[in-house]
């Protein structure tokens, strides 16, 4: 099935994800990717600043305060702006099973408006997997991880080599990020396997 009919819904028979064993224990907050990542890098002033946790099995939690960089409509958050932030938490599950992917699909349903000030609280969960697909849904919650849901999402991530960034990305922030002396880092910022 080619892009743009591929369904949100792992297919029967896909396999259930495997917490790689050496995933942060639940409760661990990651960290920053890439500093310069608009989800989550603190190098950007009016990024996301998106905070994640290893949750339990395969699935992460997030906060996510609304700035008023981040407005579309006064005073509220502006939807490619929340799409964004669940694409960054569901985007970092691949961390939990050390598999480098991407975003292939991302459909989002808004649920209700967020306003500026107020703090998304993000859980995303793999559901699946199937071949290089990788199969993932996330919710938004305003104000506590019990709060009214404000945003929903399901997505399909398409796992690629690594060379997927060096060929693709600018040869001035690929050499740049190569060469940070931090290791680990350099494996993060590709959610790759140190
Ligand atoms: C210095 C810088 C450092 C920074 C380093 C950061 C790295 C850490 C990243 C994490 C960061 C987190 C942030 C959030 C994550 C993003 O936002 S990622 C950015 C947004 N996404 C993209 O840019 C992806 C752009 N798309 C592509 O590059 C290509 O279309 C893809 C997705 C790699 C697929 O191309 P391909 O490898 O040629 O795939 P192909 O062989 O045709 O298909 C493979 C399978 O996937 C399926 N498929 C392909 N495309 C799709 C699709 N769009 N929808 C559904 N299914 C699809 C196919 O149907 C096929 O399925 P099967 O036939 O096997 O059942």
């Amino acid at each position: 099935m080619g892009p743009g009919r591929t369904t949100l819904v792992p297919p029967p028979g896909a396999a259930s994800p495997v917490r790689h064993p050496e995933a942060p224990a639940p409760g661990t907050l990651l960290g920053p990717h890439y500093d310069q990542c608009f989800g989550c890098g603190e190098g950007q002033p009016h990024g996301l600043h998106l905070q994640a946790r290893a949750g339990e099995g395969v699935s992460i939690t997030a906060e996510f305060t609304v700035q008023p960089a981040h407005q579309g409509a006064p005073g509220l958050a502006h939807g490619g702006v929340l799409a964004s932030a669940l694409d960054e938490t569901l985007g970092s599950l691949n961390w939990l099973l050390r598999v480098i992917a991407v975003t292939g699909r991302l459909e989002t349903d808004f649920v209700r408006p967020v306003p500026v000030g107020a703090t998304l609280h993000l859980e995303a969960r793999c559901m699946g997997i199937d071949g290089r697909k990788i199969y993932a849904s996330a919710v938004g919650r305003i104000d506590r991880p019990d709060g009214p849901v404000a945003v929903r999402a399901d997505a399909v991530f398409i796992e690629v080599k690594l060379d997927h960034f060096t060929r693709n990305g600018r040869p001035e922030e690929i050499k740049a990020a190569m060469a940070d002396p931090d290791q680990i880092k350099v494996a993060r910022a590709f959610e790759v396997n140190p």
